[in-house]
């Protein structure tokens, strides 16, 4: 590459770098300061041979005819060079020689046009891979701060003393900003953030003389304000930051589970491998009902896709018509947030009968209602008798057959014993079943199975209804009215809400209805308990949208919540991106490290360029201590490749392994090396096409 210097020098002494570069390495230009500008000649007459601000009030002297190098013979400036400051270099290296990206522009755009429709024709080069990463964006920053572009004729005064202090023609520099911006707008938005939309928006006068800073997205700055950045505090849908890792750890770690040894599970069934019951099965487990069927409900990867599903079976299920799975097309395309998503459903005889599956998507480590607020107050209540094979035989349109047996009587022990849920959730699962219950009846069919074990809580305050659609295909002979299932859907919600505001699963019948009331009203107040009363009534003819009628208010606080979960866990997201940052920067030091192929390379040895990069890695990675014990410093880490990857002035010293020299080298040419040697490995690996069609 063009832009480093063999190396020249021999091993030296170790020596700390100076802190601040010295007064005295200033250029005299800079030191003497902007009094003799009009003596000076100007720089655009050295460089082009004319100044195109002559006549605009450019201060220096123009000479008729150029005195200076011809632009052709004149040096291109380095972009990267605006600032007079040589990195000190001890050793093996010349820093000068790992400071000199050269911007070669690719193309021209219709922006830069319009931005600056003065400037001289574009230089045209080779597409190179990482074009935008040669240019040193952080120096052009420094640059444009100096620049003043508000001040009229003070802003050229600064712009030409800029120049001076620099040796940096502004207009080839501001061209060349411009080119760069053009193709990064080009790149990131080609339609929406073109010319026009930039003279519209900055005015078509301002835009020869505006010039806007390419993003630099490896600069990172907090975006979000801090009530949104990563919370230690709760809010209604989203825990708090730490605690949400865990969450999704948790149930990343679950999704890789297996069952225990010896279940007895198909090993493939229907392109789902991988069973994992999700309740007690097996010889003397109490069996659970679903309706009159016994059910199991397992956890399975599909082949096709590698994702896990739910897989509800249904035992000595006969089908008799294929028409009972018409039902099945309706639920797998509804898709709301309150309603588990059905996939398909399949008869099979894996399980050594005839059975029903019934897939689902997968919420991992979702619990239902009832396992997280009824099962403890039902197992303290001595009546609180599980279900059992005897059950009584589901009645459509009715309760599940498991509580159908279930009356509480010592409610003392029930109500008051279970955990009171606080009255913001209770609303707030009021008004996501009610959204569920709304689209499901507008659609002309019926929920049927509405009751604390199918309803599952996915996430904070998250529920959904677990069993859509299953009812539908085992009911598929009896006929049913659906004004009737919908009623009933309704009394079923009235039912629910009793249930986990009481802690108890009958509070809504039976002799302790009064103590249910009284419960309700001392703890929620008046408002739930009409809301669950009138939903259980019998007299009155419901429908959901009295419901919601009714709740409207809360709908609304629900959704302000959800907006604010939205804007948290966008901000948490945001957090992911540095990830994948530091990730793909390692990659590269990966990539470009230890590669066998240039170990004869002397551009690789101990007087090459790319030495930097692997000192560099030996600087971050393998640190020891004084007794040369081996440091493993994860924050150390993240700083340099952060400092790195911002290409950060800072500079620090490397020590060859052998302790006789050292470098002292900014983080921005050490990124310089690694971007130019990656770029080598991109070119060698786009030229040879066996390697190029593997990318
Ligand atoms: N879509 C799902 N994603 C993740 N887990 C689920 C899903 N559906 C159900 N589960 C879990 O599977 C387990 C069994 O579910 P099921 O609906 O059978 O509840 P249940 O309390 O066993 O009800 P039943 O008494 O009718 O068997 C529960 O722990 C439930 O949380």
């Amino acid at each position: 590459m063009a832009y480093f210097a063999r190396a020249h020098s021999t091993p030296v002494k170790i020596a700390r770098p100076p802190s601040k570069e010295p007064e005295a390495t200033r250029s005299p230009a800079s030191a003497q300061g902007r009094k003799d500008s009009v003596q000076r000649q100007c720089r655009n007459i050295v460089i082009y041979g004319h100044c195109k601000y002559q006549d605009k009030g450019c201060l220096y002297y123009h000479p008729s005819a150029p005195e200076s190098p011809t632009p052709s013979s004149a040096p291109l400036p380095s972009v990267g060079g605006a600032r007079p400051q040589s990195p000190v270099i001890t050793g093996a290296l010349s820093a000068h020689a790992v400071n000199a990206p050269v911007f070669v522009p690719k193309a021209t755009s219709a922006f830069s046009a319009l931005s600056n429709s003065a400037s001289p024709p574009p230089v045209t080069a080779e597409p190179r891979i990482g074009d935008s990463n040669d240019y040193d964006y952080q120096q052009e920053e420094d640059a444009y701060q100096d620049y003043s572009l508000t001040d009229g004729q003070t802003g050229y005064d600064d712009y030409q003393h800029y120049q001076d202090d620099t040796g940096v023609d502004m207009d080839s520099m501001t061209q060349q900003i411009d080119q760069l911006n053009a193709q990064y707008y080009d790149r990131h938005y080609p339609t929406e953030y073109n010319g026009a939309t930039a003279a519209a928006y900055f005015g078509a006068s301002a835009a020869p003389v505006f010039v806007r800073q390419p993003l630099n997205y490896h600069l990172y700055t907090p975006t979000a304000y801090p009530d949104l950045r990563q919370s230690t505090t709760s809010s209604h849908f989203v825990p708090p930051s730490s605690e949400l890792r865990h969450i999704m750890q948790e149930r990343s770690e679950t999704i890789r589970g297996i069952a225990p040894p010896g279940t007895k599970v198909p090993e493939e069934l229907q392109g789902y491998h991988t069973l994992v019951p999700l309740e007690p099965t097996g010889p003397g487990v109490e069996r659970r009902k679903f309706g009159s069927w016994y059910s199991t409900v397992y956890r399975a990867i599909k082949a096709s896709d590698g994702l896990p599903y739910i897989l509800r079976r249904i035992e000595n299920y006969r089908l008799m018509n294929q028409s009972a799975f018409a039902s099945i097309d309706f639920w797998s395309t509804l898709n709301h947030p309150g309603i588990v998503c059905l996939k398909e459903a399949f008869t099979t005889r894996s399980f050594d009968d005839s059975s029903l599956v019934v897939v689902y998507a997968y919420h991992p480590n979702a619990k239902t209602l009832y396992e997280t607020y009824l099962k403890d107050s039902q197992q303290l209540s001595s009546t609180a008798s599980p279900p059992s094979a005897s059950a009584p035989t589901f009645v459509p349109g009715q309760r599940s057959a498991r509580f159908q047996s279930f009356v509480p009587q010592q409610s003392s022990v029930v109500i008051g014993q279970s955990p009171v849920i606080p009255e913001r959730t209770i609303w707030s699962y009021i008004v996501q079943l009610a959204t569920a219950i709304k689209r499901v009846h507008e659609s002309g069919h019926a929920i049927r199975g509405l009751d604390s074990t199918k309803v599952i809580i996915t996430s904070q305050n998250r529920i959904r209804i677990s069993t859509c659609g299953t009812m539908d295909v085992l009911m598929h002979d009896t006929p049913a009215d659906l004004h009737l299932m919908q009623q009933d859907d309704l009394s079923q919600f009235g039912r629910l809400i009793f249930a986990i505001c009481c802690g108890n699963t009958g509070a809504s019948s039976g002799p302790h209805f009064q103590k249910s009331i009284d419960h309700l009203m001392r703890v929620y107040g008046q408002e739930i308990k009409s809301l669950a009363l009138w939903l259980i009534s019998k007299q009155t003819i419901k429908t959901i949208d009295h419901v919601l009628e009714s709740i409207k208010h809360r709908v609304l606080q629900e959704q302000e919540d959800a907006f604010h979960a939205v804007d948290r866990l966008e901000t948490e997201l945001q957090g992911e991106l540095e990830n994948a940052r530091l990730f793909r920067l390692v990659t590269k030091l990966g990539f470009i490290n230890e590669r066998p192929e240039f170990a004869r390379e002397p551009r690789w040895s101990e007087t090459g360029d790319r030495y930097i990069i692997k000192l560099f890695r030996d600087y971050v990675f393998h640190q020891v201590d004084e007794h040369s014990n081996p440091v493993l410093d994860m924050s150390h880490v993240l700083t340099c490749l952060n400092k790195l990857d911002a290409g950060a002035d800072e500079r620090i010293m490397l020590v060859a392994r052998d302790e006789q020299s050292c470098l002292v080298v900014s983080y921005k040419e050490i990124k310089n090396c690694i971007e130019a040697a990656y770029g080598d490995l991109v070119k060698a690996a786009i030229a040879s096409p066996a390697a190029y069609k593997h990318r």
